[in-house]
């Protein structure tokens, strides 16, 4: 691949050993984040090192775009502080790319609006994310995985040193999913850059990232993907299924928690719970697509 800065790099042999290590690249301690009157997250502490691939999971509503905006700098903390290494370089693939269908820009040319200018590196980066015969083709004719791998095109395009992905994955089908994970491991692996993604579509994440944390409002619990499977907190919010099966269910509360000793008090509570011994009765629904994936821990 003909991206300059990113080819000088060697590609490290990536280990949670060697990605614990050094300096982090984005760091959050004690963060908070309110929308209006509603707390979305608090007392948010992570740290990203260089070159590992680290997921956020969570219900809906947990605050895994809010945290992943506020990484980026696009969403404004209200409490805690967001240190960032100097010049760090973030590439960000959304949740949601409105492109207006009724324009005609081609993929070449939405990589050139992102301020690639040098046709090489375009071709290059196309070519990165197995699409190197797309570029002449309109944006608004590429399936739902070209689309989301222009995307990653251009964000690769900015030489990141954290590649931030918000369920870049939503919309594709299995095979499509597998095929974009692996991927980022691909580029990880190549370009050395870290990885920080929020994602549902756990049975892939579980075996795709170095690093799990578990978030609903707060931190939940985090570790490895072996450790994060096995704690309470996942199981509270994630379930199991039959046959050792593990399924991503939607939680729905009929009951309320006792708040008092908690932050955001009074206000409105992320759907789902964890870090509480309840001792009550959940409702839980099963996420479409999403039911009985079989539980795939190792690395
Ligand atoms: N711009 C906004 N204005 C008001 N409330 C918001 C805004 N963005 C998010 N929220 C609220 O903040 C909370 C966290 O939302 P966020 O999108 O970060 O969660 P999420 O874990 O990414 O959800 P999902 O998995 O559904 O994408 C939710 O209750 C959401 O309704």
């Amino acid at each position: 691949m003909n991206l300059p800065h990113h080819a000088a790099r060697a590609a490290p042999a990536v280990t949670q050993a060697t990605a614990q290590g050094g300096e982090p690249l984005v760091e959050t301690r004690g963060l908070s984040v309110k929308h209006g009157e509603r707390r979305a997250l608090w007392d948010v502490d992570l740290k990203i090192h260089p070159g590992e691939i680290v997921t956020l999971v969570g219900p809906n509503g947990s605050g895994k775009t809010t945290l992943l905006r506020a990484v980026i700098g696009a969403v404004c903390p209200d409490g805690g502080h967001i240190l960032r290494k100097p010049g760090l370089a973030i590439g960000y693939v959304p949740q949601k790319l409105a492109i207006d269908r009724t324009m005609p820009v081609t993929v070449d040319r939405f990589l050139a609006l992102g301020g690639a200018t040098d046709t090489a590196s375009r071709r290059a980066a196309l070519d990165r994310v197995g699409i190197p015969a797309l570029g002449g083709q309109q944006m608004a004719t590429l399936s739902g995985g070209q689309f989301q791998r222009a995307v990653l095109a251009r964000a690769l395009l900015r030489r990141p040193d954290l590649l931030v992905l918000d369920e870049a994955t939503q919309g594709l089908d299995q095979p499509g999913v597998a095929a974009f994970y692996r991927l980022i491991e691909d580029v990880r692996a190549e370009l050395g850059c870290a990885v920080l993604m929020a994602s549902h579509d756990l049975h892939v994440v579980m075996s795709a990232s170095d690093r799990v944390i578990c978030l609903n409002g707060h931190v939940c619990c985090e570790g490895t993907p072996t450790v994060v499977s096995a704690r309470p907190e996942y199981r509270a919010l994630f379930g199991m299924g039959t046959e050792g099966t593990l399924a991503l269910y939607r939680h729905v509360h009929d009951h309320r928690h006792d708040k008092a000793a908690e932050p955001g008090a009074g206000q409105p509570e992320p759907q789902g719970c964890c870090g509480h011994d309840h001792g009550h009765h959940h409702d839980h629904e099963a996420a479409p697509g999403a039911a009985h994936e079989t539980e795939e821990t190792g690395r």
